[in-house]
């Protein structure tokens, strides 16, 4: 057992919960959120989407399986994280497990922060702190650490353009596959790539601003990330040039987000996010409503939207939009992650019908 250094989560309205210290002991300031998943930390915690963000998990035994192996598949992609590295800013759980157990954990979680830096707490009650947000609002926060020096200010990651900071920086190209599919990299993650991938799908992983309509294509795919979506007005202006190209697009969580900017809607800061694996979500006129992982925080007015786009998806919790689409052109996007990992698979399907829609539209 590591010596117990006390830590401490601050709020911005003042509240401070008290626990101590694991992973690297360096204070850190960022947004404060909280997902309700019962498992998932790895993938979560390289979820690019999460950068800037203190992340509370409200499921309290974490760590107890500690880290997996970092193998790759053929293509060089690991096999079971979401990026190269962790996103978050900072976690908080409840009741860390220091001895952790799973055929495939290669180090503890406690081990894997201090590597990359990012500082944790733990012995809090991270229920309460979510009670606290969802009554107040999201809020930033701070991790203070015994004997290190406190962040001076709140800083408030959304200001800045975060999927600048998480895209890539070249072109990439994963696969040969008969489909030729552009992923506009926003911060994305792994499993979009794989879900493409075991598709038959070419995937050309290009920077979140490149003119990707220059290229030879089949579909498009428009990836979750990061932050504030109305900071991505260069992805945007190509999602334009991408209608008036015509060639199947679907779009992730950011990815709908931006779609849905370039058709007219425009986007809001929810009172606090969407994040956890169980988000129910109707097919708008129908009956068939899927479970569904979320992670994001801000949503789609619709209002706006050109004729032609409709609503796709509602959440069955708060009514709010979760995807667009088009009417008579391959068009569509969802806000919940059918590419979850980890999470529910139910939407999976999706996929199938860009694949469907790029083979229609090639003949
Ligand atoms: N996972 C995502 O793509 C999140 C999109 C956006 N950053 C949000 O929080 O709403």
């Amino acid at each position: 057992m590591l010596e117990k250094k006390s830590a401490a989560l601050i709020l911005e309205d003042g509240s401070r919960f008290d626990g101590y210290s694991f992973g690297a002991e360096l204070p850190t300031t960022g947004e404060v959120v909280f997902n309700t998943a019962m498992t998932g930390y790895p993938e979560s915690l390289t979820d690019p989407s999460y950068a800037g963000q203190i992340l509370v998990l409200t499921f309290p035994l974490i760590g107890n399986y500690g880290v997996p192996s970092p193998e790759r598949d053929e293509w060089g992609i690991l096999n079971f994280f979401e990026s190269e590295k962790i996103h978050i800013q900072g976690l908080i759980v409840s009741d860390y497990s220091f001895e952790h157990s799973h055929w495939n954990a290669v180090k503890s979680l406690g081990e894997w922060l201090a590597e990359q830096g990012i500082p944790g707490v733990y012995g809090v009650d991270t229920r309460a702190i979510t009670k606290i947000i969802r009554e107040h609002g999201v809020m930033l926060g701070k991790i203070a650490i015994e004997g290190v020096a406190e962040p001076a200010e709140f800083i408030d990651p959304n200001v800045e353009n975060l999927v600048a900071k998480t895209s890539c920086t070249d072109i990439i190209e994963y696969g040969d596959g008969e489909h030729k599919v552009v992923l506009v990299d926003c911060g994305c993650k792994y499993n979009i790539i794989r879900c493409l991938l075991k598709r038959g799908v070419r995937v050309i992983r290009v920077p979140w601003d490149y003119d990707f309509t220059t290229l030879d294509y089949d579909g498009v795919m428009l990836s979750n990330g990061p932050g504030d979506p109305s900071l991505c007005g260069a992805t945007v202006e190509n999602i334009r040039k991408a209608f008036a190209v015509g060639k199947p697009i679907f779009g992730i969580c950011m990815g709908n987000q931006l779609t849905s900017i370039a058709a007219g809607a425009s986007t809001y800061k929810l009172k606090y996010g969407h994040r956890s694996h169980n988000q129910p979500a109707l097919e708008v006129g129908t009956d068939r409503a899927v479970i569904t992982s979320q992670n994001h925080g801000f949503a789609v007015n619709p209002e706006g939207l050109a004729d032609g786009w409709t609503p796709y998806f509602i959440n069955l919790n708060d009514g709010t939009i979760e995807g667009v689409k088009h009417s008579h052109k391959p068009f569509f996007t969802v806000q919940f992650h059918p590419e979850a990992t980890s999470g529910p698979v139910d939407t999976e399907y999706l996929f199938d019908c860009f694949i469907d829609k790029i083979i229609e539209s090639k003949r």
